[in-house]
């Protein structure tokens, strides 16, 4: 019995808390989803998804955004693959939040990345979190306080966790995916959100 009980607690995977503030901060669950239930996740979204390559004004320039990028509203009016409705119950249930969109990106190797940057505001219902479903492999998450001395938390966000983020938090931390140079495969993240009723489409 103690012997067990020592296992369980060496390997349980709970959330833990990464950043505290008065909406629930940032906490990561890794293995929310088991592996299994994550690769054929990740196969049936890379397979079926209307995978997007945006490009977007910088300066004076058109540069090319550096991953994959589509997304679905979750009030019924999107038709979801089977893996994103599945996923989607499983966040709605593990969080409680009434999510309306989810936003996916697709990184295919350590070359993409997403800029440090805070999710805008204007685009979402204060008071609900954004919720982060990783799959594929593992890429390092930088989520850093934008005043002195400027903190960073780094966290390697595993195929099957979820990472919660306040909206508060928006206001005082960037989050961002780094390039790296260490050889990764491709990974896909589904980011839920709760928008305003016009910013659903
Ligand atoms: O891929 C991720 O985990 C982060 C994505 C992100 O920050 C965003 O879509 O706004
Ligand atoms: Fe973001």
């Amino acid at each position: 019995m103690h012997a067990a009980h020592f296992a369980g607690d060496l390997f349980s995977q709970g959330p833990r808390t990464l950043i505290d503030d008065a909406e629930g901060g940032c906490w990561y669950h890794p293995d929310f989803i088991d592996h299994a239930r994550a690769s054929a996740w990740f196969e049936q979204l890379r397979d079926s998804v209307d995978w997007r390559h945006q490009q977007r004004p910088m300066y004076d320039r058109i540069v090319d955004v550096p991953r994959l990028t589509s997304g679905y509203a979750l009030d019924g009016t999107d038709v979801l693959p089977d893996a994103l409705a599945a996923a989607h119950a499983a966040v709605r249930e593990r969080t409680g939040v009434p999510f309306t969109h989810v936003g996916l990106n697709f990184y295919r190797d350590g070359n993409d990345s997403v800029a440090p940057h805070n999710d805008k505001l204007a685009t979402l219902i204060p008071g609900h979190p954004i919720v982060l479903l990783s799959l594929g492999d593992p890429r390092r998450m930088e989520i850093r306080a934008k005043q002195p001395p400027h903190n960073v938390v780094r966290i390697d966000l595993e195929p099957g966790s979820l990472l919660s983020m306040s909206h508060a938090m928006q206001s005082a931390y960037d989050h961002g995916i780094p390039k790296t140079k260490h050889a990764v495969g491709p990974r896909i993240s589904l980011a839920f959100r709760v928008r305003p009723p016009k910013d659903n489409a």
